[in-house]
């Protein structure tokens, strides 16, 4: 077994309305990019990265899915949740609909997640396109307090508070420890516990040069496809 089988796996889920941008928040989370409208295209089924990262000097890896917001595009809804232990609810500041179709994504998180703990994060995102909110913060921050959520404005675009994000969904499940001591179908369980909200640091691999790979083959052993769309309809 190699020296990575030994870092734990966190399984974190990116839900929300189509073109809310969480394929650009996970882009910008992992790569530290930003897509122009043009180059972007709507995520069939399901997308999947991974990425390294450490809080309070122990290492864990984040196998991130970023699922299509288009109801046409989502096929096996319930296999995506399971396992996972933290949750991204995305909307856009702009878009008054993606906002009001919050309860339905957590009817569906309430349906399929496989644990009670799993730890919720209302991301408001496109907080660059400040003249075209229609969302106020207060109104976000209103309902993720209703829900029992973390709460955070982010701009994928310009990189702001999408760490941020990430990083208050980690600590919160390394500080749930009937999380992250049971990890996902078929990854390994964890050897220590890990006290709670110390601060993440996000962790270069230093054999690779960089933070980031993807895996979609990890995909295809959940028997799910990856496909990307170049469709903006
Ligand atoms: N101005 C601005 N545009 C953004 C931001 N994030 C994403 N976008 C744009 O919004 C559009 C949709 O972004 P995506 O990341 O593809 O959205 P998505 O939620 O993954 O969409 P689906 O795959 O259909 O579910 C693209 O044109 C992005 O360039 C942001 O923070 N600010």
């Amino acid at each position: 077994m190699s020296a990575s089988n030994d870092v734990p796996t966190l399984k974190i889920l990116l839900i929300g309305a189509s073109s809310v941008g969480k394929s650009s928040l996970l882009l910008r989370f992992t790569d530290d990019e930003f897509l122009a409208s043009e180059e972007t295209t709507a995520t069939i089924g399901v997308d999947y990265r991974i990425k390294g990262i450490e809080v309070g000097r122990k290492r864990f890896k984040l196998s991130i899915w970023d699922t299509a917001g288009q109801e046409r595009f989502r096929t096996l809804t319930s296999s995506y949740y399971r396992g996972a232990q933290g949750v991204i609810i995305a909307y856009d500041v702009t878009q008054r609909d993606t906002f009001d179709a919050l309860p339905t994504w957590f009817n569906e998180l309430e349906t399929f997640t496989t644990s009670d703990d799993v730890v919720k994060v209302v991301v408001g995102n496109k907080v660059d396109k400040e003249l075209s909110r229609v969302v106020t913060t207060k109104e976000g921050e209103e309902f993720a307090e209703k829900m029992g959520c973390l709460f955070v404005e982010c701009s994928a675009k310009k990189g702001v508070g999408v760490n941020g994000a990430f990083d208050e969904l980690v600590n919160r499940i390394v500080s749930t420890p009937s999380l992250w001591q049971k990890t996902a179908p078929g990854e390994r369980r964890p050897g220590d516990r890990m006290p709670g909200g110390v601060p993440a640091a996000h962790a270069a691999d230093s054999s690779r040069g960089n933070i980031s790979l993807t895996d979609r083959e990890g995909v295809v052993g959940y028997g799910l496809g990856v496909a990307r769309d170049n469709c903006n309809c």
